[in-house]
């Protein structure tokens, strides 16, 4: 229930079909501001507390949430520019024992509560709504958004108005998409979910989970443990990064095709120079890694037609996702194959296949769709688009992450887990979260080869 992505319309949805099994809006109010509230009143651990509280029933919460705050004995003061337009909101604000202010007065408290709009929000945050949060997320300092920071379009993360930076978002019942999109992710500061008791079901959207990796089968050998094949082309610093990732995250044999000579590779990794579509006829290979330095001329266009006629599992990443186009794709399995793109990759894959979406989640959706292929669209707020159909969202990772070589070191994970397991979805998110868990052990400011060393203690915490 924790991992469901909800659209405004399913929220309401939700919403609506709780109220059909007999809780009232009233209550599902009380439970999302009196969560919320207790999320907050540890928050601000006796600081005073300004509650901004909009039209809706965003305000609504923000009622519920003053109230419950000031009988715990903090000091509250809130600020509502208008009155409540819905009954339940009215019904928060008559219960709220306090004063209300039309307008914020100078330092009205340390902690900013802000509940002018929630998924609700319709339009662009104009006039006084604008001047208050102008006025309001300077003067406090922490600041505090319910549901999503005001401004925010839930559906798209894209602020409609002026951007404010929070310190914690408090989702309400379920998880909305801003969550884990940009820009509205990166000014939301810590994410929470508040249960409010709804009964979801089957999320086409949801977050990933934390997987558990198992260790090998007590008969492994190399073979049976995934065999991984990476291609490489004109560069040889991308493929054996990715090389060195694929062996740290759990293959039993990694070979490297390429003919460039690799004096810093380590011993264990074996090197095959000569034909590809002979080398990539192993029957045991489990899953084939090209991209990475590839390059974009005949001979790389040569070497991606071979790997997409290999018939293994297949990751696609870096220049493959160039050179990839339809006529390519002919008589090859999408159902076999990721394709890892950042946002530039992806807006050119887009333009290959005629895909108009603007968005990173609608582009990967687009892109999905017309391929087959299952879609890891990576970034900040790196989501998946499987093959089978829905979104995937991750936890926020770090941002130390965003280094050169990065895309090759995770190219190299999904790889390994992919002949390891043989599930596109399932290894892909294995390998997201092991990227993620790498870089925090690695510390700050790592390189990419310090992060492909740091995939084998990541991989001991998912066991
Ligand atoms: N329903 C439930 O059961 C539960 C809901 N919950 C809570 O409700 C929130 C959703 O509530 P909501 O639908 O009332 O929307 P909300 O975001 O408060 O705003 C709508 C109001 O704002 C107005 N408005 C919009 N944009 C505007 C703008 N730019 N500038 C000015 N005005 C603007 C809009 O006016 P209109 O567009 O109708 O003209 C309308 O009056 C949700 O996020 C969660 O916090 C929880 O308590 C759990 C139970
Ligand atoms: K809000």
């Amino acid at each position: 229930m924790t991992d469901h992505v909800l659209s405004v319309e399913e929220m309401r949805a939700a919403e609506r079909a709780a109220m059909d099994s007999g809780v009232s809006e009233w209550q599902l109010m009380q439970r999302a501001g009196g969560g919320a509230a207790d999320w907050i009143w540890r928050i601000a651990a006796g600081r005073a507390v300004t509650v901004l509280c909009g039209p809706g029933n965003n305000g609504g919460d923000g009622y519920v949430i003053a109230e419950t705050l000031q009988r715990r004995g903090l000091t509250v003061t809130v600020v509502a520019p208008v009155e409540p337009a819905s009954e339940t909101a009215r019904r928060a604000r008559d219960g709220f024992s306090g004063e209300i202010a039309k307008t914020l007065v100078s330092s009205s408290g340390e902690v900013l509560v802000d509940c002018l709009f929630g998924y609700g929000l319709s339009r662009k945050v104009e006039g006084e709504f604008a001047k208050l949060l102008e006025l309001a997320c300077p003067s406090h300092s922490i600041r505090i958004a319910i549901d999503v920071p005001s401004g925010i379009f839930a559906d798209s993360g894209e602020w409609l108005g002026a951007s404010h930076r929070y310190d914690h978002t408090l989702a309400l019942g379920a998880w909305k998409r801003a969550h884990f999109l940009m820009p509205a992710r990166a000014d939301m500061g810590n994410t929470r979910l508040v249960p409010i008791g709804l009964d979801l079901k089957d999320p086409a959207e949801r977050l990933s989970e934390r997987p558990r990796i198992h260790p090998p089968e007590p008969d492994s050998q190399k073979y049976t443990r995934g065999l991984v094949a990476v291609v490489a082309g004109e560069m040889p610093g991308a493929p054996l990064l990715s090389s060195l990732a694929a062996m740290h995250a759990g293959a039993g044999y990694v070979k490297l095709f390429s003919d460039h000579s690799h004096p810093d590779a380590p011993a264990e990794l074996v090197i095959e120079d000569g034909a590809l579509g002979e080398a990539l006829d192993d029957e045991r290979i489990g899953a084939v890694l090209i991209g990475p330095g590839l390059g974009r001329g005949s001979e790389a266009r040569d070497r991606l037609r071979a790997a997409l006629n290999s018939g293994h599992n297949l990751v696609l990443d870096a220049d493959a996702l160039h050179l990839l186009d339809r006529a390519m794709l002919d008589g090859a399995d999408p159902a076999k194959m990721v394709v890892t793109p950042h946002d530039g990759e992806l807006a050119k894959l887009c333009e290959t296949f005629d895909i108009t979406a603007t968005d990173k989640r609608d582009r990967a959706i687009g892109l999905r769709d017309a391929t087959g292929l299952t879609v890891l669209a990576k970034g900040p707020d790196t989501l998946l688009a499987p093959a089978q159909g829905g979104v995937v969202y991750f936890p926020q990772g770090s941002s130390w992450l965003s280094v050169a070589g990065s895309g090759d070191v995770l190219a190299g994970m999904i790889a390994a887990r992919l002949a390891v397991t043989g599930d596109a979805v399932g290894a892909t998110q294995e390998a997201v979260w092991l990227h993620q868990e790498a870089s925090r052990l690695a510390g700050p400011s790592f390189t990419a080869g310090q992060l492909a060393d740091a995939v084998r203690a990541a991989l001991a915490l998912f066991l």
